[in-house]
């Protein structure tokens, strides 16, 4: 895929998926609930596919989550408590995430899972739920939440399904905590009786309520806009619809970081407005911290060595486990512009560069789609090709339409 901007400002209108991270909650939620109404259900790979294993899993004793992480975990949790037999399994990549933390949690609750291949990763078989004599007590659980939020998440879903229900205590450094906030969030929505003391969490026994609820437009996918408007010419700007200001996601944390690499947030009554201001000049290289929303990481490191306006990043241990090893896939593409990711030790990692520039380069992505969505925005600064564009499926189907509607020149590379 080859991009090019014809010069100008950016202006208009860009249509966003629906956060995968709110459908596959409320889709795990509306199966438990046994109804309710779903509306703006994401068309990401990650939700269409969610959708289609729930409704196979009743006659099927083989599941592929792909390389859908939250799939892969809630489905997980909701299978072995809904008493599915059989395996489920990932692409190599989720056969290398690990999942290890939740599968023990689970067998503790009274579940039988093995691992077909490697202890601790998928794939693995289902083999039914041993429910403990009728008790009125919570199960209690410790889960650590340095790894991954979305075995919490699982685990908090299926607790009202649970004879006494569940109390979780949290142990570690969380990280992603805004995710366990949206998944609590969302329980409530459907009914659950959830209370928390510090990272105590207790969800009591009961039924979920079918509930009607609509997605959110995906703050994660928005945040590769606010690239575009820091990277493109003077006087340049985009409305996004659908995007909340009382937003469950925790990647609404782009509209404060992306004020100084020059992009402003207008909240519309429906949606946000992205205006480019000047840049006033770097007085002093800031931290931002991104344990609770790794997502944005790539994106943020890219436009700081595009601008040339270093920022040191922490919080980014989980994107060694992600779709790619973010961290060295941002350190191998961004040297390729003369930019880089240095490890300044003990988590820091500064985003920087030297002679930054965008000259027909090709950027490799590593089966990873915000790898793609988060270069693109170089195009603005010169030619350049994107391997494997049809990567954005998973969050994000419509990306290269909407570049292309907005005034990019979108082609296949030769
Ligand atoms: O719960 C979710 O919807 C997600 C949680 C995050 O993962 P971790 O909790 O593993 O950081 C995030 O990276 C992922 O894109 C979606
Ligand atoms: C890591 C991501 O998703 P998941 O963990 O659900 O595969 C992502 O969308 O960046």
């Amino acid at each position: 895929m080859q991009l090019s901007w014809p010069g100008g400002p950016l202006r208009g209108t860009a249509q966003l998926p629906a956060s995968k991270s709110e459908a596959n909650r409320a889709l795990i939620l509306q199966a438990l609930a046994g109804g309710g109404t779903l509306s703006n259900l994401s068309d990401a790979n990650d939700t269409q596919l969610m959708m289609r294993l729930l409704a196979a899993a009743p006659g099927t004793v083989e599941l592929s989550a792909e390389d859908a992480g939250t799939v892969m975990r809630f489905l997980t949790a909701y299978l072995a408590v809904t008493n599915w037999r059989g395996r489920l399994t990932g692409t190599a990549r989720m056969q290398e995430r690990p999942i290890k933390v939740l599968v023990d949690a689970l067998r503790q609750a009274g579940a039988s899972i093995n691992y077909l291949n490697n202890d601790g990763y998928p794939p693995l078989e289902i083999a039914g739920f041993t429910v403990a004599a009728e008790t009125t007590e919570p199960i209690e659980l410790s889960v650590r939440g340095d790894i991954s939020s979305q075995y919490i998440s699982a685990l908090l879903m299926v607790g009202p399904r649970l004879p006494g229900g569940l109390r979780l205590t949290l142990t570690g450094h969380i990280g992603s905590r805004p995710y366990i906030n949206m998944t609590v969030a969302l329980m409530q929505r459907f009914g659950a009786d959830y209370s928390a003391e510090g990272d105590v969490l207790t969800v009591r026994p009961g039924a979920y309520q079918p509930t009607d609820y609509t997605i959110e437009s995906d703050w994660s996918a928005a945040s590769y806009w606010y690239s575009f408007v820091a990277l493109a010419p003077a006087g340049s700007e985009i409305t996004l619809p659908g995007l909340r200001r009382e937003s469950l996601q925790g990647d609404q944390a782009i509209a404060g970081m992306m004020k100084q690499f020059g992009v402003e947030t207008t909240f519309l009554s429906d949606g946000v407005h992205l205006r480019q201001i000047p840049l006033a000049p770097q007085t002093e290289i800031q931290t931002l911290d991104f344990t609770d929303c790794p997502d944005l990481a790539q994106t943020v490191a890219v436009v700081a060595a595009a601008l040339a306006r270093p920022v040191d990043m922490t919080g980014l241990e989980s994107l060694r486990i992600k779709e790619t090893d973010r961290i060295a896939a941002l350190q191998t593409e961004l040297a390729k512009f003369g930019g880089d990711l240095r490890d300044l030790g003990e988590g820091r990692f500064r985003a920087e560069s030297s002679g930054f520039a965008v000259n027909n380069q090709s950027v490799a992505t590593y089966h990873d789609h915000r790898m793609a969505m988060a270069f693109a925005p170089l195009a603005m600064r010169g030619l350049l090709a994107i391997e494997s564009p049809t990567v954005v499926r998973k969050s994000y189907p419509q990306f290269w339409k909407e570049l292309a509607k907005s005034g990019f020149a979108v082609s296949e590379a030769e």
